[in-house]
C-alpha cells in the first residue's frame, strides 16, 4: 500500500508526520516504522508520530523514537499541533491526548505553545539531577557544552546500571546568561546525539530555574531556540509549564509500505 506523509522539523529535531485518522497505518510494525525512520533506506528522522482520533479530544498524538520505542516528545507534540492545524482538524488552540496524558496547545504563526505535563519534582542524580517531564531525563551542568562529547558520556549514563532497563535520556548544560541555558542532548531511541529534544530541555530549564529562582527561561540547542515558562509550588512540583517554539513543515511526500 503507498501512504502520503510529512516532514516537520522543530528545532531540527525532526518527524515523519501521517494522518492516521483511518487507522490503517500498521503501528505495531516496528521494522516499518524503523525503516521509514532511516536516514540511508527511508525518508530518514529522529521519530514518526501518528495523528489518530481519540473520543473527547481533537486528536491523539502517537510517538514512536526511530528504533520504535514510544514514549512523550515535545518537540515531535509541538510540531503535531502544527500538522493538526494544516490538516484542518485545528484552530489555534487544541487539547489533545499523548502517551502521558491530555495537553494543551496554542499556536501563533509557526510558533506552538505547548502545555506539559506537570512534573512532581527533581530528584539528585549524584552531582546531577533525574527528571521526568513525560519522558526520563538526566542532567548534568557541564562547563562548556560546546565542546563536550555528548555521545560517549550520554550513552554511559543512557546504558548505565542505574537507568536499566528502560534508560535514560542525557542532557548536557550550560548556563549562558542569567536567564539564558544552552543544552545537548543524548537520546534513547535515537540512540544518538539530536538537534534538541524538547522533554529534555524543559528538564533543564526546570533545574535551572529551581536553582536561580526563576520561572522562565531561554534555551539555545543546536537546531535553535526554544523558550520554557512554569510556576512552582510549595511541595516542589512544577505546574502550568510551557514548551514555546517553533514547529515547521518542511516537505511531503508518498512511499510504499
Ligand atoms: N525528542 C523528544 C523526546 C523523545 C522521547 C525520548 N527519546 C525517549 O524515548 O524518552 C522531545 O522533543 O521531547
Amino acid at each position: 500500500m503507498e501512504i502520503s506523509f510529512y516532514k516537520y522539523q522543530g528545532t531540527g529535531n525532526d518527524f515523519v508526520m501521517i494522518d492516521d485518522r483511518s487507522n490503517l497505518f500498521p503501528g505495531k510494525d516496528l521494522s516499518l516504522i524503523q525503516k521509514l525512520c532511516d536516514r540511508k533506506f527511508g525518508i530518514g528522522s529522529d521519530g514518526l508520530i501518528l495523528i489518530r482520533n481519540k473520543e473527547g479530544f481533537d486528536f491523539e498524538m502517537v510517538y514512536f523514537n526511530a528504533d520504535g520505542s514510544q514514549s512523550m516528545c515535545g518537540n515531535g507534540a509541538r510540531c503535531a499541533v502544527a500538522f493538526s492545524r494544516f490538516l484542518g482538524i485545528i484552530g489555534d488552540q487544541t487539547t489533545f491526548y499523548a502517551i502521558d496524558g491530555v495537553h494543551k496547545a496554542s499556536l501563533l504563526g509557526n510558533e506552538v505553545e505547548l502545555g506539559m505535563s506537570p512534573v512532581l519534582g527533581l530528584e539528585s542524580a549524584g552531582q546531577d539531577f533525574f527528571v521526568d517531564t513525560g519522558s526520563p531525563h538526566h542532567v548534568r551542568f557541564v562547563e562548556n557544552v560546546t565542546d563536550y562529547p555528548v555521545v560517549e558520556e550520554g550513552a554511559e549514563i543512557r546504558y548505565s546500571e542505574k537507568y536499566a532497563p528502560k534508560g535514560t535520556n542525557v542532557n548536557f548544560v550550560t548556563p549562558l546568561g542569567r536567564d539564558q541555558i544552552q543544552v545537548r542532548t543524548y537520546e534513547r531511541g535515537v540512540e544518538d546525539e539530536t538537534l534538541s529534544c524538547g522533554t529534555g530541555v524543559t528538564a533543564c530549564a526546570l533545574v535551572y530555574g529551581y536553582q536561580n529562582g526563576m520561572d522562565e527561561i531561554k534555551i539555545k540547542t543546536l537546531g535553535g531556540n526554544l523558550k520554557v515558562r512554569f510556576s512552582k509550588k510549595d511541595n516542589g512540583s512544577f505546574q502550568h509549564i510551557q514548551l514555546i517554539g517553533p514547529a515547521v513543515q518542511v516537505f511531503e511526500g508518498r512511499i510504499e509500505i
